[in-house]
């Protein structure tokens, strides 16, 4: 329990300066500040002198009434020169320290009428006054102990106009007192938290600007009601967490007037009646606890109701009387400083306020209501956010465990993987053994070549034997990896086969729409190991060739030098027989036909048009030339051979599942040679390109019924020597009757039949930009042309020649 002291009220007296209307009176003074704490009331007048007829005379005025000179002692005297921020530093300062140690404080300014207790209250701009001053310092005190201490503070400012209650801050009222144990309670008023001095300030000056003011005789901006500023601070000891509950209330009060000196009449009268009955009540109680009675008549006015904590209660409390030392107001101001005297023998009874809370209960409710509105806030913001999260994750997971989801990425990953590697190792076998054969196939055209240039048979027979070891050992290390390649490949099987049964789970899982989503992304990138091994292969191929073609330039250009220097001797010596110069001859004629045909191939490169009899036609006028040109026959046949193979383009893709590609590579290896992968148009298609036999002679119409096979056809069909021999119109017809035929495909069989120059209606533009339109324009029936088979190619030279400059033609 804390302890109990007690104290007196303490009083300070403060004199004002003379006014503008009091120096116009020259009214002498009747207040003289003796010292700190002294003054002396209506002092002696020893400058006061009398003078009679214009001589100084001894004695004094006898008209004139006695002086009083009274002598009053107080805790403390301002002068007329002492400034508003002296009265704090001496008087409030010291009761800020209180408040925070825990005291209850009050201060209230007491005062005739244009005594100056407004100006001391609350001051001006350029003489801020106590209110002003302590509030600064109490935040600035309340700032330094943040670190130990937690402060909650609130304020109020209230009005006591013509007996009622007003709140300042809101403006409303008027407001009912009520008493219970904590002492009066003003019922509905609501405290307003505050965070800073600035605030406080902006509250202050908020309610000021609230107040009833209106001009008095002796006060242009006189205060006509009683305002009170409470400022109720909890304070909660960071360490301990002991918390205690103070006041700071400051109190200006409305003058205590004289009806005459006023001069107030109907509502001022009126007001000026009620501000005396409150002061009189004041002045009352201030006697009565003055005199240590036990009935104090607080309740006699809502004034001394709501002082009566500062009166006598647990209270330090400062009264700072005003007065003027103009004789003019000679009855107030001694009223004033008898009150004031009185006053400070008034005891109270003080105790620091811990855990027993003095703050009003409203200011609980509004703490309660503030605290309700927060959790109301929060429980919307809660509920709005659960919401949120609710709708992500039906989004994101479609409302499933990501533990669950973790475990079925895992297991997808551990199958593709087993997958992937298997299908590396598996395709990686399969490369090296084109690859072999491929090696195999090339050495043994060059050996066949050697073989021919080769003079010395001993040497022949040498070089052979090494080849053919080289041969046996290439033989048996692809025979190894055809032995293997069955084992690698069911396993590879059996791990698409768990693929597809792992994609019939996650159909089935409730969490389908994300897994599918990974699956895909998984097997592309299978797919996507299978382009990068093809792309590998492909370039050992290239590597395979660019070494063979390297060779056989080399022996080309020693055969060519040898056959020059021959021819050279046999014509020194005359030995050139016509049978001999034939041979040559043909020979020359074959190495031009290697350049048209080199140009052939460019000119199908260029247009990209495949024309499969066309070069069959070539093949076969190409066998029936070569007889007698040995030299190049081997190399000219395995060209023609690869020639007659088709080029395929993308058109030509072979949709094939990954079942059908292992078998169908299975079936075909020993034969292709190099394009056993075909770049995958679809990443999530596995694609092969047949090798050139199984296309023509057994095409594989089960899974590949791609229209464009039939464009192919027709063109394969309109190419036959005897529908370009016999009507040019017909084919022309039949091209443009012919829906599957693209633009391209148009523009390149115009130029490809030579009917570009006779097509001149039917320009490149027209066959680019409207082909429908010629279609339609096309005459009917001409496409019921007999389909020839494809192996009865003729073997006549054909007759229909490539001609690239119609091309480019038709290309401008
Ligand atoms: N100590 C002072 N120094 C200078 N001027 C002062 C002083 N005290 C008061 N005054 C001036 O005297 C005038 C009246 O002062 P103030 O309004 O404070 O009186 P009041 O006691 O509040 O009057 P009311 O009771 O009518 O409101 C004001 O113009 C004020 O500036």
């Amino acid at each position: 329990m804390p302890a109990e002291q007690h104290t007196n009220i303490k009083v300070a007296v403060r004199v004002r300066p003379y006014n503008a209307r009091e120096l116009e009176h020259k009214q002498r003074s009747i207040v003289k500040v003796m010292d700190r704490s002294a003054l002396l009331f209506d002092p002696d007048e020893e400058d006061d002198e009398f003078f009679f007829q214009g001589a100084k005379q001894q004695y004094r005025d006898i008209t004139k009434r006695m002086n009083k000179k009274l002598t009053m002692e107080f805790d403390r005297v301002f002068d007329i020169d002492n400034t508003n921020q002296d009265l704090f530093e001496e008087c409030t300062a010291p009761l800020v320290d209180a408040v925070l140690a825990g005291y209850n404080c009050s201060v209230f300014v007491y005062g005739a009428t244009g005594a100056g207790k407004t100006f001391t209250m609350l001051g001006s701009e350029e003489h801020p006054g106590l209110t002003f001053l302590t509030m600064r310092d109490l935040f600035e005190k309340i700032q330094a102990q943040s670190d130990v201490r937690k402060f909650d503070v609130g304020v109020s400012y209230l009005e006591v106009y013509n007996e009622q209650v007003m709140n300042l801050l809101t403006k409303s009222g008027p407001l009912k007192l009520r008493e219970d144990t904590n002492g009066v309670v003003v019922s509905g008023l609501c405290l307003t938290p505050i965070y800073s001095a600035e605030e406080l300030l902006r509250m202050l000056a908020l309610g000021n600007s609230h107040r009833t003011q209106h001009p008095t005789d002796a006060n242009a901006e006189s205060s006509r009601s009683h305002a009170i500023f409470q400022v109720h601070i909890r304070i909660t000891e960071r360490k301990t967490d002991t918390k205690r509950t103070v006041k700071l209330s400051m109190i200006d009060l409305a003058g205590s007037e004289r009806a005459a000196s006023t001069k107030g009449i109907g509502v001022r009268f009126k007001e000026g009646a009620s501000i005396n009955k409150s002061l009189l009540s004041l002045g009352n109680c201030i006697n009565k606890l003055a005199d240590g009675l036990k009935h104090i008549p607080y309740r006699d006015s809502n004034l001394t109701r709501i002082l009566k904590d500062s009166l006598g209660g647990n209270c330090r409390t400062l009264m700072v009387a005003n007065v003027s030392m103009s004789s003019l107001t000679y009855e107030d101001t001694y009223n004033t400083l008898k009150y004031a005297s009185r006053a400070k023998k008034i005891r109270t009874t003080l105790k620091q306020n811990v855990l027993k809370s003095k703050m009003p209960t409203e200011f609980y409710v509004k703490k309660i209501d503030e605290v309700v509105a927060e959790n109301e806030r929060l429980k919307e913001r809660n509920k709005s956010l659960e919401t949120k999260a609710a709708q992500l994750e039906r989004a994101g997971n479609s409302g499933f465990d990501p533990q669950e989801l973790k475990s079925w990425y895992r297991k997808i990953d551990a199958v593709y993987a087993t997958a992937r590697q298997l299908q590396e190792h598996v395709l990686a076998m399969r490369s090296k053994i084109k690859n072999i054969n491929y090696r195999q196939t090339l050495k043994k055209e060059l050996e066949e070549l050697r073989k021919l240039m080769s003079l010395d048979q001993r040497v022949c027979q040498e070089d052979f034997r090494r080849f053919a070891n080289y041969m046996s050992l290439l033989t048996s290390q692809n025979d190894k990896y055809k032995d293997e390649l069955p084992v690698w490949r069911s396993k590879m099987e059996c791990a698409y086969q768990d693929l597809e049964s792992l994609k019939r789970e996650v159909n089935k899982s409730k969490a389908y729409q994300i897994l599918i989503v990974y699956v895909k992304y998984k097997d592309l990138e299978l797919q996507l190991a299978k382009q990068n091994q093809f792309n590998s292969h492909v370039s050992a191929i290239n590597q395979e060739l660019v070494e063979n073609s390297d060779l056989l330039r080399k022996s080309f250009r020693a055969a060519c030098e040898v056959l020059n220097q021959m021819y050279d001797r046999l014509e020194d010596g005359s030995k050139l027989t016509p049978d001999i110069q034939a041979v040559y001859d043909r020979l020359q004629r074959k190495m031009r036909f290697a350049e048209s045909e080199a140009n052939t191939k460019m000119a199908e490169m260029d247009s990209l048009a495949v024309n499969d009899r066309l070069l069959d036609g070539l093949a076969a006028k190409e066998e029936e030339d070569e007889d007698e040109a040995v030299a190049s026959s081997s190399l000219t046949s395995s060209a023609r051979k690869r020639l007659r193979q088709p080029v395929h383009s993308d058109d030509d893709d072979l949709h094939l599942s990954l079942e059908e590609f292992d078998s169908q590579v299975i079936e075909s290896e020993g034969e292709d040679l190099h394009m056993t992968f075909k770049r995958p148009r679809n990443l999530n298609e596995t694609q092969v390109v047949a090798p050139a036999s199984s296309v023509t002679k057994k095409p594989l119409t089960s899974t590949v019924t791609k229209p464009k096979n039939a464009h192919k056809l027709t063109f394969c069909e309109m190419m036959t020597d005897q529908n370009v021999r016999g009507d040019s119109e017909k084919i022309k017809k039949v091209l443009l009757n012919s829906n599957h035929f693209t633009t391209q495909g148009l523009k390149r069989t115009l130029a490809a039949a030579s009917l570009a120059k006779e097509n001149v209606k039917y320009n490149a533009n027209h066959v680019r930009k409207s082909p429908r339109v010629l279609v339609a324009k096309a005459v009917a029936g001409t496409s019921k042309l007999t389909r020839k088979p494809l192996g009865s190619a003729s073997k006549e030279a054909p007759l229909v020649k490539f001609n690239r400059a119609a091309s480019f033609r038709l290309k401008k």
